[in-house]
């Protein structure tokens, strides 16, 4: 999509032997759920052991702010609640089982070892734990949406990275996500606000050096078995 490089960049970050997309497949680009989680399916088959997947994402809860960092808790996938999920299809038994647990995907060391990365760079007041909400996507949610989505306990809002966190689950991976705060999510009929791409954009580009500081220092910390490697 427009704004990522579209490049898979190998490398040893502090250590760890690392492959990092830049970019991402979206289903609302029109790839299938099978080439939008494809990258995943490789990074096992290379010996990637723990994905860490962040994202943009608009913000429903009160309490989160445009530029915060949200640690995702775990996930409303509302493709997959309606069909659209990546594992459809017959099972590929040599990546995991045909009925995958998804409690507990986003793994709980992990949230807390970030959490006191946070207080070490001094940035644990823009950083809190949410529900990522995924939907199809490319437009963005109507008021009547939003509110449905504030009402069932979601936090921020996307268009992504769910179905990658469901294939790297089914194959064992631990994940590890974070959310990138670029907008508020207008609630109310009041509201003259509206959201557009170039702005995600440039929250990004704002809070970049904060994600990259804070993802680094994570991988630094975190233990591996194996000198196996990460995927970001
Ligand atoms: O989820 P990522 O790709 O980070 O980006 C989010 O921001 C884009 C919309 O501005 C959409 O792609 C949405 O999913
Ligand atoms: N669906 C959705 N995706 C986003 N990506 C960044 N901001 C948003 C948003 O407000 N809604």
């Amino acid at each position: 999509v427009q704004g990522h490089a579209g490049r898979l960049v190998f490398g040893d970050l502090k250590g760890k032997t690392c492959v990092c997309m830049q970019g991402r497949f979206h289903m609302y680009e029109g790839h299938s759920l099978c080439k939008t989680t494809f990258p995943v399916r490789v990074f096992k088959l290379l010996g990637v052991e723990t994905l860490v997947v962040t994202n943009a994402a608009g913000s429903l809860a009160d309490g989160l702010q445009i530029g915060d960092i949200m640690i995702i808790k775990d996930h409303i996938n509302f493709p997959g609640l309606v069909g659209l999920n990546p594992l459809t299809g017959p099972n590929e038994d040599r990546f995991g089982p045909r009925f995958p647990a998804m409690s507990g995907c986003y793994h709980k060391g992990l949230r807390c070892l970030a959490m006191e990365v946070a207080k070490d760079l001094d940035v644990a007041a823009i950083m809190q734990e949410g529900v990522y909400a995924m939907v199809g996507g490319p437009n963005f949610e109507s008021i009547a949406e939003a509110r449905l989505l504030h009402r069932v306990g979601v936090d921020a809002v996307g268009m992504s990275t769910a179905p990658e966190v469901v294939v790297a689950t089914h194959c064992g991976m631990r994940v590890f996500g974070l959310s990138l705060i670029t907008n508020k999510v207008g609630k109310s009929y009041e509201d003259s606000d509206s959201v557009n791409h170039e702005g995600v954009l440039e929250v990004g580009r704002l809070r970049s050096d904060t994600v990259q500081q804070l993802v680094t220092e994570l991988i630094r910390r975190m233990e591996i078995n194996n000198n196996t490697s990460t995927a970001v």
